[in-house]
């Protein structure tokens, strides 16, 4: 595609250079630019782009896309804020592919990962393939691809759906994080379904307050645009969860009709009769269509709510009832969420991706239920994040758990011994006589798993799927999974 081609959409813009040059691809990271590339230079949070415009040129950059005026042997395009433009320029470089895929975004704090998947099975399973994009992976058919962030740069994501387009996808469903939302990530993504899951604490060190946090979120129900079709599966639609006081905000903002679903409230799709076991849940899913029995192999209350979000969807599109409950119960699990670590010991291990308050309290609530003998927690928390939510997450483990070991997450650049001292501030004395602090994780998990009795549940939260551990702003392999599994192996050779 020719330069003036592409940049024909942006109102505000000033071209120095020969606009007849023929664009390749674009590109936001200098690192990663090719022969015929189309730069765009973001001000980032670490470092500003606009000084990578040489690296991008020396490397083929056939043009450049900045706020400022620079230097370049190439036509510059400027623009007055290159995030907004980049959005434009990467929906138009790929030929709008959300026009061609019903998008579904999932929003939340905690069960976007679950929710998004449960879709994409129901989706799949019916025959309509559906692309996914989060927390652990790109799926597009049998095949997962490397993500860096949760909810991709736009770029990367109309680059992706382009793709999923050309592997014949029907659907796209992504998770749409806040800070996504905030950063423009998924401008010109036009979405035919918002799918909301809860609104607890969470990344308030980069929004401030919960208002702002809940706006971030809301911008996913604004983006469902202002359009209606005469066909009734063309027009876009909002999940919303009935039993979380945020659904009101997310109804009044978005022009678009509003399915709801709930345990507690009434609402369009209802889950009834729940019974919660260690090995799955079961319930009465009643819909708009019709009731029907389910039994998850999901565990927990919070799961039930994943499936009616998902259920709801599925509705939308017309699956029938039998299906839904088919593919539903079809599910295993999902990667790192309460994932069982099993070498034949007589009490459980279990690795989830709780790392917010809301989410550990659900997840001890649920093993409360079950564990017949004493509950170990394994828990830190992330660094340069939301420091406001250590010393919660560490009083959760203590109320709900018998021994807490508190142990280092992702430190990132942070002092690991300063963040589990900000997390014991959430323990009252009693409290601190049945917590272990154990700085190195793979030592906290064998403290934990050394000591369990039959009949004792243990909990690795925090760091789910993640496969490794940032220290000091350094990487290393680390798989709590395989950490566990390695104590285990060690404890059966000893005792
Ligand atoms: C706070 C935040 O969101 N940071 C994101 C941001 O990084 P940044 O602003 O520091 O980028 P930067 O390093 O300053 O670079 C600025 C620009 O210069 C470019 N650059 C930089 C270096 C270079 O050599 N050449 C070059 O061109 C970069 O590509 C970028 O365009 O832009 C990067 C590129 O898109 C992101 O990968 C990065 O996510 C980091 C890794 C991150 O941790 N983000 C978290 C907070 C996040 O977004 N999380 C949500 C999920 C949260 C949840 O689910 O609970 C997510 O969607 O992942
Ligand atoms: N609906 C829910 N409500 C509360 N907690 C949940 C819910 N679903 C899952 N959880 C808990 O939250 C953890 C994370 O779940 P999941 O990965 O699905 O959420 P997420 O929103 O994608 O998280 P992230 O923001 O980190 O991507 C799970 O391991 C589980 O402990
Ligand atoms: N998407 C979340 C993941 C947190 C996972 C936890 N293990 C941590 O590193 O804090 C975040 O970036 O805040
Ligand atoms: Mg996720």
């Amino acid at each position: 595609m020719r330069l003036e081609e592409l940049i024909r959409p942006l109102l505000l813009k000033e071209v120095t250079g020969n606009p007849g040059v023929e664009i390749r691809g674009v590109e936001t990271d200098s690192r990663r630019v090719r022969p015929g590339d189309l730069f765009i230079a973001l001000r980032g949070f670490t470092v500003d782009g606009h000084r990578y415009v040489p690296e991008a040129v020396r490397r083929g950059a056939a043009a450049v896309v900045a706020e400022e005026a620079v230097e370049a042997p190439v036509p510059v395009v400027r623009v007055p804020d290159t995030r907004r433009a980049m959005a434009v320029l990467a929906a138009t470089f790929y030929r709008h592919p959300t026009r061609e895929l019903k998008l579904i975004g999932v929003t939340g704090t905690n069960g976007k990962t679950t929710t998004s998947h449960l879709i994409q099975t129901i989706l799949n399973d019916r025959g309509t393939p559906a692309g996914l994009i989060g927390t652990i992976h790109m799926r597009i058919g049998d095949r997962s691809y490397p993500v860096r962030n949760t909810t991709p740069e736009a770029v990367d994501l109309q680059r992706s759906f382009r793709w999923m387009c050309d592997e014949g996808c029907r659907y796209a469903v992504i998770e749409a994080s806040s800070h996504a939302l905030d950063l423009g990530r998924t401008r010109g993504c036009e979405f035919h379904a918002a799918v909301f899951t809860n609104l607890t604490r969470d990344h308030l060190d980069y929004h401030g307050t919960m208002e702002k946090y809940r706006e971030a979120k809301g911008l996913l129900f604004s983006q469902l645009g202002n359009r209606f079709s005469d066909e009734p599966g063309e027009n876009r639609y909002a999940v919303l969860n009935a039993d979380d006081e945020a659904s009101a905000y997310f109804a009044r903002i978005t022009p678009q009709q509003v399915i709801t679903y709930g345990i507690e409230s009434p609402a369009d799709v209802r889950a009834e009769n729940i019974q919660i076991r260690s090995e799955g849940t079961s319930f009465t899913l009643r819909t708009f269509r019709g009731s029907i029995d389910v039994r998850l192999q999901l565990v927990g209350k919070f799961s039930v709510y994943n499936a009616l979000a998902a259920a709801a969807v599925a509705l939308a599109e017309g699956v029938p009832l039998e299906a839904i409950r088919g593919s539903l119960e079809a599910v295993t699990g999902v990667a790192g969420r309460f994932e069982k670590v099993d070498e034949g010991q007589p009490f459980t291990v279990l690795v989830d991706y709780a790392h917010t308050p809301d989410s550990l309290q659900n997840v001890l609530e649920t093993i409360r239920g079950f564990a017949r003998g004493s509950v170990y927690c394994v828990v830190g928390c992330g660094g340069d994040r939301d420091r406001g939510k250590r010393p919660r997450m560490a009083r959760i483990a203590a109320e709900h758990s018998d021994v807490v070991i508190l142990t280092s997450d992702n430190p990132r650049s942070e002092d690991p011994e300063a963040i589990i001292a900000d997390m014991l501030e959430g323990l009252d004395g009693e409290m601190r006589e049945r917590t272990v602090t154990l700085v190195d994780r793979r030592e906290a998990i064998r403290y934990a798993v050394d000591r369990a009795a039959p009949g004792d549940v243990v909990l690795i939260a925090g760091k789910g799927h993640e496969t490794y551990q940032e220290i000091k702003g350094v990487r290393y392999d680390f798989d709590d999974r395989e950490v566990a599994r390695e104590a285990l192996r060690a404890r059966g050779r000893v005792g």
